[in-house]
């Protein structure tokens, strides 16, 4: 691994909570690596520890194999070889375009300076604003100047903080896709805190939810909308619902009870001895809920969004639980009409119940 996090835990004087708790993670050389979570979760804290710019009070975070923070210990951000991307830009709004960008290259001649300058600028497609100053420049624009000012000292780490969070919401997840290309051609190692899933996926080779200080799950997009390891996660990505169900059988018999009917693909399921009384509750996705006029279950219609070629259908079973699903748009029901159900899923995804309040 070329970033790696073992137990880090930071915390602030005077808080009785830690603000990042026991969080482990690997990034490999060449990966872009995204923490994402709610306002106060950590993220920021952690971004932090990683640049050097916040003590840990325990564990270690590791660059290339050497311990570069620890408790009592730091090395200070300008020794890691590190570029940081804001969510501000922080261009000097008097130097030009190439001199913001070429800030950082003091070392080199001038020959080699401007070569550097032209060469990252072509990479963020920005070539031809060398002369200008940031303010002729829209906001997606100077967020591309802002990184390629970060990848021209070529960092062995480059960190963004919120980097779209000041742009339109259009434009946020089609900057994200242009950045990862970016990065990719640069063949940087990147690690981005945001808050918006969307911009996490677009970006991300692998994603890290975080809550309260601790991560919960450190992986792909697929496999934490599919296999999220926790109900947080599960909750906190894409749309869904948890219904309670039952285990029975086992092998070709096992049969999972839920209000939607019994499931018939069962695989991944645990076994019913996996829960008391083989009761838990089942995560199902608004993509795993099909609408079926055939089908024996119905559902009314309590609420409809349209998302463009889909309908998202905010349902209620006669059972009075509430599922989510998305219809294709020429499927347009009216609200308050029934209309059949069945689940459609590739696999179970299933956790323990909570205890009654
Ligand atoms: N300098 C500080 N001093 C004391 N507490 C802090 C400090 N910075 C952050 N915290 C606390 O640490 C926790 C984590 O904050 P952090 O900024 O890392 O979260 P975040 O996920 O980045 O949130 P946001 O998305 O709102 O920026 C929060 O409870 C916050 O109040």
């Amino acid at each position: 691994m070329f970033l790696e996090l073992s137990q880090l835990e930071v915390r602030y004087p005077g808080r009785a909570r830690a603000a990042v708790a026991q969080v482990s993670l690997g990034l490999r050389a060449g990966d872009i690596g995204v923490l994402l979570g709610p306002s106060g979760c950590g993220k920021t804290s952690l971004l932090r520890a990683v640049a050097g710019l916040e003590p840990v009070a325990a564990g270690a975070i590791r660059l290339s194999s050497r311990v570069v923070s620890q408790a009592g210990r730091v090395v200070p951000p300008e020794q890691r070889r590190m570029g940081m991307v804001f969510q501000d830009y922080a261009l000097f709004p008097h130097l030009s375009i190439a001199d913001n960008v070429g800030f950082g290259l003091a070392p080199l001649s001038r020959e080699a300076r401007s070569a550097r300058v032209r060469e990252v600028l072509g990479l963020v497609g920005l070539e031809d604003a060398q002369g200008r100053f940031p303010h002729e420049l829209s906001g997606g624009q100077q967020q591309r100047v802002a990184l390629a000012r970060a990848l021209a000292p070529q960092p062995d780490l480059l960190l963004l903080d919120e980097p779209f969070s000041n742009l339109d919401v259009e434009l946020r997840e089609r900057l994200a896709h242009e950045v990862r290309g970016i990065l990719k051609q640069a063949g940087a190692t990147a690690l981005m805190v945001t808050h918006d899933q969307l911009e996490a996926f677009a970006i991300g080779d692998v994603i890290g939810v975080m809550q309260d200080g601790a991560l919960h799950q450190w992986d792909d997009a697929y496999s934490l909308y599919h296999r999220p390891s926790t109900r947080f996660v599960a909750d906190f990505i894409g749309h869904g619902v948890l219904l309670p169900a039952s285990l029975s059988g086992q092998g070709e018999a096992l049969r999972v009870h839920t209000p939607l009917g019994d499931l018939q693909d069962l695989s991944e399921c645990p076994l019913p001895t996996a829960y008391p009384g083989g009761l838990c509750d089942v995560l199902f996705r608004a993509d795993d809920i099909v609408h079926d006029d055939a089908s024996t279950v119905k559902a009314r219609i309590l609420r409809k969004a349209f998302r463009g070629s889909e309908f998202l259908y905010t349902l209620s079973l006669s059972t009075g639980e509430t599922v989510l699903a998305h219809v294709p748009s020429h499927h347009d029901h009216a609200v308050g009409e029934w209309v059949g159900i069945r689940p459609e899923m590739d696999h179970v995804v299933t956790f323990a119940r909570l205890p009654a309040a």
